[in-house]
């Protein structure tokens, strides 16, 4: 359903990614690993385009969409949640989940989206009047990822959604991701440093060496310490 094919793309006369391809089932979580700087956040910002490629196309459902803007994509059901949790920290939770109505139908009923989602991060629920720059950064995220979801997307793009939380809820995110991948059939591309949280969630792996892909395939026919040395320093 997605489908990325000989992208190369970079910032000015950087090149960072170099003719990368990948592609990416409904349903299912594809993990894309590798070491500081080798380009994952380029690829992600490819897909959702921010970043135009300088070679190459990017598919989705069959549509070549390289050179539609961000807002045309997300319009198409590709939700996008950056590093380091974007969320208002002046508005409050509620106030911020609200703003993930902005792109969806008038007839779709928020009150029955929302409990959906409260079903999912239930903190989000008790913590409705707090302002977004109050709350931890797990619930924080929880919040970004909650907004985007809200969105109902059938891609899912995640950067790096577990850096730098608690355990539990590093396993509370875990758990939604597999569950909206399986139950809702929708895509994830899952940014994710360690190798042990990415192949106890994934499906497929991707692995980035200095902007080119150096190891592929699906989870359950790999082995970590065969591709462990593509990930330590
Ligand atoms: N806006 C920018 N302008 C120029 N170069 C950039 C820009 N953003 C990133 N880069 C460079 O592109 C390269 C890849 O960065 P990118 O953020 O895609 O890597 P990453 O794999 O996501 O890293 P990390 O794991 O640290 O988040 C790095 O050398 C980085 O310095």
């Amino acid at each position: 359903m997605l489908s990325v094919r000989n992208v190369t793309a970079g910032y000015e006369q950087s090149v960072v990614l170099e003719n990368v391809s990948m592609d990416v089932q409904k349903g299912s979580v594809t993990a894309v690993l590798g070491r500081n700087g080798v380009g994952k956040t380029t690829l992600m910002k490819s897909i959702i385009g921010l970043i135009k490629p300088m070679r190459g196309n990017i598919e989705w459902e069959g549509e070549d969409m390289t050179s539609l803007p961000p807002e045309h994509r997300v319009r198409r059901g590709i939700g996008y949640v950056p590093q380091g949790r974007e969320i208002f920290s002046t508005l409050t939770v509620e106030e911020n989940l609200l703003l993930g109505f902005e792109a969806l139908p008038k007839k779709i009923n928020p009150s029955h989206v929302l409990e959906e989602i409260y079903e999912l991060f239930p903190i989000l629920k008790d913590m409705l009047h707090r302002k977004g720059g109050d709350l931890s950064g797990g619930q924080q995220q929880q919040l970004a990822i909650a907004r985007a979801l809200i969105g109902q997307p059938k891609l899912l793009l995640l950067d790096e959604p577990m850096e730098g939380i608690q355990p539990s809820i590093v396993q509370l995110i875990r758990d939604v991701i597999m569950k909206i991948a399986k139950e809702k059939m929708v895509g994830i591309v899952l940014v994710e440093h360690s190798l042990d949280l990415a192949f106890s969630c994934a499906d497929y792996f991707y692995i980035f060496d200095r902007g080119i892909v150096v190891a592929q395939g699906h989870v359950s026919e790999t082995s970590m310490s065969d591709v462990q040395r593509f990930l330590t320093v």
